[in-house]
């Protein structure tokens, strides 16, 4: 029994997001045929018909995926979206809206949506596409406690969900997961370039830096020690770790993260006032 049991949820654009959180959807057990996705791209749809899922053309029907939804997700570029909601906001009729797009605040899209308000926002990461996404979400005052648990319900098919009840969070949500992955990604990339300068090659540096990674997070997520300590556990007095941590420490590589996600922060803010205007 899930509170997704026999709910028709329609995605507008169906584009990377949309797909991780369909697939998501669809291993959880919601079964494809009740879901639909309107996209105006003909590979698009042929693509995810093949999967089983029902699809729509916008172009020659914008309501067509709206009207029998209980559930709409928005997966549509930031810059397109107040043409394309403004298609269908007329048609909707108490669905549970739920936008992914960055940057666009609930007063926004109520705004694009001629004052609709039963709009939850989410900050989904690309991990979402293997099931281990982390997603941020903030809800208006008008949604209710079903819709509430639907949209959890929704976002927790492709990993982890934090609810947060301040909008304003929903910036720092980009800058520690929304954005997350790339710095991952950096970090690995800087790994794997470290090892290969001492002499691995690209098969064994990456497949160790990788492992080491996925390793520390399960590590340190399964763990009662907080990471400070587990970093403590690694690194013997006068050993080769405390040798690199000093070099980090030097560096000052955490004020320098900080001071990225500060950077994320202000962008994702600027983009938001940007889209407002
Ligand atoms: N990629 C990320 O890491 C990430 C993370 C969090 C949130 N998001 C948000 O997810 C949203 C989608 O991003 P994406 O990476 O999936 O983009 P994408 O380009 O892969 O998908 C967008 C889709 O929208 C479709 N589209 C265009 N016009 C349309 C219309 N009129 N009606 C219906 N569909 C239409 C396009 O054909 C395309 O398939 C964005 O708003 C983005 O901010 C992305
Ligand atoms: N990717 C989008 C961006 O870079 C939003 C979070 C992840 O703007």
């Amino acid at each position: 029994m899930s509170v997704l049991d026999n709910k028709k949820i329609s995605f507008i654009g169906g584009g990377n997001m949309a797909q991780a959180l369909i697939s998501g959807l669809v291993s959880c057990g919601i079964q494809p045929n009740l879901i639909t996705v309107a996209d105006p791209s003909s590979d698009a749809r042929e693509q995810l018909a093949a999967k089983g899922l029902n699809t729509v053309d916008p172009t020659a029907d914008s309501t067509a995926a709206i009207v029998d939804a209980d559930i709409v997700v928005l997966a549509v570029k930031p810059q397109v979206m107040k043409a394309v909601v403004g298609a269908f906001a007329d048609a909707l009729d108490n669905q549970l809206v739920i936008s992914v797009a960055a940057g666009l605040s609930t007063e926004i899209l109520s705004g694009m949506l001629n004052g609709y308000r039963n709009i939850v926002r989410a900050m989904p990461n690309t991990p979402a596409m293997i099931q281990m996404g982390a997603t941020g979400l903030y809800g208006t005052d008008d949604i209710s406690a079903e819709q509430k648990e639907l949209a959890t319900a929704v976002m927790e098919a492709s990993g982890l969900v934090m609810w947060v009840d301040n909008e304003e969070h929903m910036h720092a949500v980009t800058a520690v997961s929304g954005s997350a992955p790339a710095y991952m990604f950096y970090f690995i990339e800087s790994m794997v370039d470290g090892a290969i300068a001492l002499g691995l090659d690209q098969e064994q540096a990456s497949a160790l830096a990788m492992q080491t990674m996925l390793g520390a997070a399960k590590m340190a997520m399964g763990s009662d020690d907080a990471p400070a300590e587990l970093r403590r556990k690694v690194t013997s007095p006068n050993g080769t770790t405390q040798a690199a941590i000093e070099s980090m420490q030097g560096n000052e590589i955490g004020r320098q993260i900080g001071e990225a996600m500060q950077a994320c922060y202000d962008r994702s803010q600027a983009l938001s006032e940007e889209m407002g205007k």
